[in-house]
Formats: C-alpha cells, structure tokens, sequence
C-alpha cells in the first residue's frame, strides 16, 4: 500500500478505550473521517488487536512495535512476518514507551524493505533522528518524551526541534519523511506541524481519551482541508 500525505498516525497504545472491540470502533471512526476527506488517516491498536483491526478496515494499520528476530523459537517476540500476516501496512519501531537499540532499528528496517512494509522510526532529539534517517526507514517521527500525554504541542512548544529534525533528514536522506508528535490534540497543532515541515503527526491521547471520537479527529483534519 502506498502511504499518501500528509499523514495522521493514530497510535492506541495500550489505552482500555481503544482495546477490544473498541480497538475496531476507532479505527472506523477514523475509517469515515478519512473516505469523508479523502485524507490518509492511519492506526496502531495494540498487537492482541492487529487481526482484528486489519480486517476490518481498509486505512492503512501499523503494528505498535516489532522485534529484530526472524520467525523461529522466539518465545513472546513479534516478528515483521507476523505483523504483515496480521494485515498491517507497516510497524513502529522504537517508541519512546518501547525503546530498541539501534543496531535493532537497523535490522528491522532493512528486513521490513525486503518484506515491503513501511517502517516509522519514533526519535527524541534531532540528533538521534539524524542517526535514524541514515538508516533509510520510511518515515521517522520525533518526539520528545517530556510532552507525551500533555496536551502540551511539540509543534508550538518547540518548534526548533522539529525544524532541526526535518533540516537534518533533508541534508541525510531526503527521501526519508517526517512526521512529529507529542501532545498533538487540535487542527492548529497539526497545522503547525505541517508549517514546519513535517508531512504529518503521530498522536495518541487527543484522539482515544476524546469523549467524542469522529469530533476529535475532524477536527484535527480541518486545518489540512483549508489548505487543500
Ligand atoms: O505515539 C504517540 C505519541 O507518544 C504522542 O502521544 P500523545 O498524543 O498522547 O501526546
């Protein structure tokens, strides 16, 4: 599946409003936003409801985190050819709440290429998502682990990192996109993001722990379909 962009990534975590049966609602709630706008509006929900999901929906489902091993006697492990089995497009890798190492990042990222499946790296500094971007994922977002669940927008709170973020991918490997996240929950958040360079989000909490699912999400979508 070829991503389109800009990009909203809806990650699930492991939040109880999102899990179950209600992993699958919210995935077509975002489902109706994204045929409504024509926009790519993708989900993570937690590994138990990947399958689930997957074949339920047809917007682009990422695996929340993979491990570096190859199918074999790997007792709780998560292998790419799981994930693609599940009927997930892609995989983060190295959340800030599911850190891998980085010679981990590389053999996941070039093992998914050969399996087809979209890698979004997650980094924290600019630095780190320079290091990231020189191992050729798709996609890295930065986010810093401080603004995570606040509410507290990277894209108005510090804005520099992900300006620097995106100068230094551009300068490493250009053909690697940017998305940034952390505390991302209205349409001017994403705006800014955009402003900035990026050519998405990844967010959790302003969407699942939303009172109302479809709202949240239109909302975040507006400011792109002004644009448009
Ligand atoms: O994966 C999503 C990021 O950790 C951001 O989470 P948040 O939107 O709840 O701040």
């Amino acid at each position: 599946m070829r991503l389109e962009y800009p990009l909203i990534l809806i990650n699930f975590k492991s939040y109880r409003e999102a899990s179950g049966k209600k992993a699958l609602e919210l995935a077509r709630t975002a489902q109706k936003v994204s045929r409504d706008t024509g926009l790519t509006i993708a989900v993570a929900p937690q590994l138990t409801d990947l399958h689930f999901v997957a074949a339920n929906v047809e917007i682009p489902v990422f695996s929340q985190h993979v491990d570096d091993v190859s199918p074999g006697s790997y007792t709780g492990h998560v292998t790419l050819e799981a994930v693609k089995d599940a009927g997930a497009i892609g995989t983060m890798i190295n959340h800030s709440e599911r850190r891998v190492r980085a010679d981990q990042v590389d053999v996941i990222v070039k093992r998914a290429r050969e399996l087809s499946l979209v890698t979004v790296v997650c980094t924290n500094t600019p630095e780190v998502t320079a290091a990231m971007a020189a191992l050729g994922p798709d996609i890295v977002a930065i986010e810093p682990p401080e603004l995570i669940g606040t509410g507290i927008p990277v894209s108005k709170a510090k804005p520099e990192v992900v300006t620097s973020s995106v100068e230094l991918v551009r300068r490493i490997n250009p053909a690697v996109k940017v998305l940034c996240g952390a505390g991302i929950t209205t349409g001017e958040d994403v705006a800014a993001a955009l402003r900035l360079g990026t050519v998405g989000v990844l967010l959790a909490s302003g969407v699942v722990k939303a009172k109302d699912w479809e709202k949240a999400i239109r909302e975040l979508v507006e400011p792109i379909l002004k644009r448009a």
